[in-house]
């Protein structure tokens, strides 16, 4: 299982620091929504390419596409991001040209299961290489438990083989996220708010190696 540390609510030179607090314990750094909304995917170009100076560490942009794949999807895999989001509840236009550009830029595509319902999931499960989301919004206040979430979404969906996921993820959790055969768990406040940020993200390695 990889380990994405999402980066929210912060300024620039606080993001650089939890890139270098975090170095190569995170397998994944995720800019998150609020930071694209807040500066901007060009503006966010330095942090890619520090992500990248770290070997084996690749970046996330939680751009939360809805519409006009294309053109957000090639901007961001322009900008140096490995894996972008695109919402499940977009159009399949949407969601087929997204894919088309992580597909052509050798990008990953992260659909966000947000407030998504079986049914939906149902008619968007066939894209092979993307990776699922299985998320929860901390505004819901919504606490399911994260392992049976993705046990019975495995059920339900077994032909999707790429699994991640969000909303207020803890250590604890991790070890039967990864027995569950997650590819990515994503935590950020646990993390970036931690008075010891490499600390936190070491011990969270850790809690399923
Ligand atoms: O995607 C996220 C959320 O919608 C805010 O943009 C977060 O990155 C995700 O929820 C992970 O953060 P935590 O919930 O703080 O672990």
């Amino acid at each position: 299982m990889k380990l994405q540390v999402a980066i929210d609510r912060v300024d620039i030179p606080r993001a650089e620091a939890i890139i270098d607090a975090v170095g190569a314990d995170a397998d994944v750094i995720e800019i998150g929504t609020s930071l694209v909304k807040e500066f901007g995917m060009k503006a966010l170009t330095g942090l890619t390419e520090r992500v990248k100076a770290q070997e084996n560490t690749a970046i996330l942009g939680d751009i939360k596409t809805c519409d006009e794949g294309k053109y957000e999807f090639d901007l961001g895999y322009d900008c140096g991001f490995d894996y972008l989001t695109v919402m499940g509840s977009s159009s399949m236009g949407t969601l087929q040209a997204c894919y088309d550009s992580a597909q052509n830029q050798n990008g990953v595509m992260m659909i966000d299961l947000l407030e998504c319902d079986e049914e939906r999931i149902a008619n968007i499960a066939d894209f092979e290489d993307a990776v699922y989301c299985l998320h929860t919004s901390v505004d819901s206040g919504a606490t399911v438990d994260p392992v049976d979430q993705v046990a019975a979404f495995q059920q339900r969906f077994p032909q999707i083989k790429h699994i991640a996921i969000a909303g207020g993820i803890k250590r604890e959790q991790l070890r039967g996220l990864a027995e569950q055969g997650v590819e990515i768990a994503i935590m950020g406040s646990a993390i970036t708010k931690a008075d010891d940020i490499a600390a936190a993200c070491k011990a969270s390695k850790q809690a399923f190696a």
